[in-house]
């Protein structure tokens, strides 16, 4: 779907260059994760991707042609949803929806799309009077009001309440199920680890790791049980490595003579992965 390659782009005014050398494809029908740390250049990159700045370095490719041959035809295909919602607030969600509706070919049924958000019945409400959440929901209609084929999100789960994040997240699925592509941006790794195929770790304005979530997982080292037991009058702690548990000795007497208070396992996480990736935790 996209081929990026040794993109680079400098804002006007800076010094350095916040993308250096950011190379990476997303293939049609997955759904792809761009991850690092706050002022990585994630943004900027999806801002690259969806034409809202140019002059940038290297070849950006979408559908097998350059992004710059595109003209105005592009907007029809994609659906951006950037964390920033922008509506109109004096005017109710359904005037909102209706008038962004008329800027497309092939418009979405958005009585269908409010109702699946939950927002079909606050319709008749001007967006002012919306919570943070109705408005990132709204925001996610409004990013699916083309029928698009390529989605754009940033953080579309950011303020929302479990349940209201499990229908987004269900309805982003259901998107990629049906053959649309999805490049998403997130600091939220259960979200990663639930919507992703693949996901690409940033660092120091390039791509330092691309593969899947489990891929991801399996190359990280940490696989241990640590056993809480007790020992007389005091409660101990002993870690071990999980993958010789059966045949250690210390582990199988602890187990065998004494009281254990809890086990627990550890298997490297995303978390673990973008703080090796990237060398912050996240949101540092
Ligand atoms: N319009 C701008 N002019 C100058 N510098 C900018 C502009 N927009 C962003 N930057 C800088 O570019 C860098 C990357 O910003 P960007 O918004 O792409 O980061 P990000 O990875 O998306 O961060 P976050 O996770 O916080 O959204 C930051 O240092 C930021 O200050």
């Amino acid at each position: 779907m996209f081929q990026i390659h040794n993109l680079t782009y400098r804002y006007p005014n800076e010094q350095e260059e916040t993308l250096r050398e950011v190379n990476f494809h997303i293939q049609e029908g997955e759904i792809f994760g761009l991850l690092g740390p706050s002022g990585v250049g994630k943004s900027t990159t999806q801002k690259v991707l969806t034409k809202l700045i140019k002059g940038y370095g290297g070849t950006v490719k979408y559908k097998g042609k350059d992004l710059s041959s595109y003209g105005k035809d592009y907007f029809q295909d994609i659906g951006v949803g950037f964390e920033m919602p922008v509506h109109f607030s004096k005017l109710t969600a359904e005037e909102n929806v209706s008038f962004f509706k008329k800027l497309y070919k092939n418009p979405a049924d958005t009585d269908e799309l409010l109702k699946r958000v939950g927002l079909y019945d606050d319709r008749n409400k001007k967006v002012s009077s919306f919570s943070k959440g109705m408005k990132a929901r709204l925001n996610f209609v409004r990013a699916m009001i083309n029928q698009p084929t390529m989605l754009f999100l940033d953080e579309p789960t950011n303020g929302l309440d479990p349940v209201n994040a499990r229908i987004i997240k269900n309805m982003i699925k259901e998107f990629r199920d049906q053959g649309g592509t999805v490049l998403l941006t997130t600091h939220l790794m259960n979200d990663v680890d639930e919507l992703c195929d693949r996901v690409a770790f940033m660092a120091n304005g390039a791509i330092a790791e691309i593969d899947t979530p489990k891929n991801l997982k399996l190359k990280g080292s940490e696989r241990t049980v640590t056993v809480e037991y007790l020992k007389g009058d005091s409660a101990q702690t002993n870690t071990f490595n999980l993958d010789r548990i059966g045949s250690d000795e210390t582990f199988l007497s602890i187990i065998k003579d004494y009281t254990v208070l809890t086990i627990h396992s550890k298997e490297t996480t995303l978390e673990d992965i973008f703080i090796e990736m990237t060398g912050v935790k996240i949101d540092e």
